[in-house]
């Protein structure tokens, strides 16, 4: 029987993420034993009859004692009062670590926290969905994804090292990164690209009254990959934008800039301009899908979607 790479791994929130690592280390065998923690009896009942973990705990504290590795699979906006109230119960050696969708916040709200002796590496998966609770998850999640690791200056290599080998288990590729960068790139990748689909989508359903419904009705493909976006979880996402304000608020900036191009290109019936524009954006998806890194597929119809508290 294979080695696991860590003996006890508790998990803090159990929602789409935390779920699919637990499901995915328990049918591979890579961790002892999982403890799980989270806020509500509903959600923590909800795990324990999915067998999700081997023990289940409202408090956190007690759900990390004895814990060899601590993962944070909850909105970023809860890290801090968890860090603090886990604290005092964290082993010697144990690598804390998170699944946070913005870095830079996540070392500032926990490293205050952490004691001498516990190996602290933030990381972030680059992989999830519109979904979330403990239904959401599932195993092959993060199979040929990034995972980003954001040590700190000095971190324990060892420890980083098995963290590493902990997310290629799971099947993804490991890249370490500044955590400023990361909260930047992820920003232009990740975080505007949703804050445009919530926009556009409410854009839509306010004229919704003025066409009655013809936005639904004539929705092409287009706009229901934005509803796909606009679905995703609303208290994980405003945790996200209060979290990475800065390099939102920059890339937003460079946004307008070029929106208010296109704009006045529209305005102005200035064809080579949109023209210029589109071919060269088009030659960028095309360059994705010849590295390999995406298929020329629609991706409509996902499984039902799950919420939890
Ligand atoms: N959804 C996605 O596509 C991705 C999310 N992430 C990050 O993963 C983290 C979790 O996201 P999801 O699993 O999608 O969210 P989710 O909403 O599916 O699950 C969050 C879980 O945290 C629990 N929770 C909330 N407050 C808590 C607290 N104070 N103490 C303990 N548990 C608490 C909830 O009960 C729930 O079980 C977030 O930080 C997010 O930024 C990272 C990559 C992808
Ligand atoms: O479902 C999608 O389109 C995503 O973009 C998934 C996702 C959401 C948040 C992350 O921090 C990482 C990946």
């Amino acid at each position: 029987m294979k080695q696991p790479i860590f003996k006890r791994l508790a998990l803090i929130g159990i929602g789409l993420i935390g779920s699919s690592i637990a499901r995915r280390v328990r049918a591979d065998g890579s961790v002892g034993e999982i403890t799980i923690a989270t806020r509500s009896q509903e959600t923590l009942d909800r795990a324990e009859n999915l067998r999700l973990g081997d023990s289940y705990n409202l408090d956190a504290r007690d759900a990390v004692k004895g814990a060899d590795c601590v993962i944070l699979c909850s909105p970023v906006g809860t890290y801090e009062a968890i860090a603090e109230h886990i604290a005092p119960a964290l082993e010697h050696g144990a690598v804390v670590t998170d699944v946070g969708s913005v870095k830079q916040s996540v070392i500032d709200q926990m490293q205050p926290y952490m004691p001498e002796g516990v190996h602290f590496i933030p990381g972030h998966p680059i992989a999830g969905t519109e979904y979330s609770g403990p239904d959401a998850g599932f195993p092959s999640l993060f199979e040929k994804r990034w995972c980003i690791l954001t040590p700190l200056p000095g971190a324990d290599e060892a420890a980083v090292k098995k963290l590493s080998e902990f997310w290629r288990s799971m099947g993804s590729d490991i890249d370490i990164m500044e955590p400023e960068h990361h909260d930047l790139v992820l920003a232009v990748t990740s975080h505007i690209p949703h804050l445009i689909a919530y926009n556009i989508v409410g854009t839509a359903s306010d004229l919704e009254n003025v066409t009655e419904s013809e936005v639904m009705k004539y929705a092409a493909g287009g706009f229901r990959d934005f509803t796909r976006i606009a679905a995703s979880d609303p208290v994980m996402w405003r945790d996200v934008f209060l979290h990475n304000k800065k390099a939102v608020l920059e890339i937003l900036g460079r946004f307008s800039e070029d929106l208010a191009h296109l704009q006045r290109a529209v305005r102005w019936e200035n064809g080579d301009v949109l023209f210029d524009h589109f071919t060269r954006t088009r030659s960028i998806r095309r360059g994705i899908i010849e590295a390999g890194q995406e298929t020329d597929e629609p991706d409509f119809g996902r499984s039902q979607q799950n919420q939890d508290d």
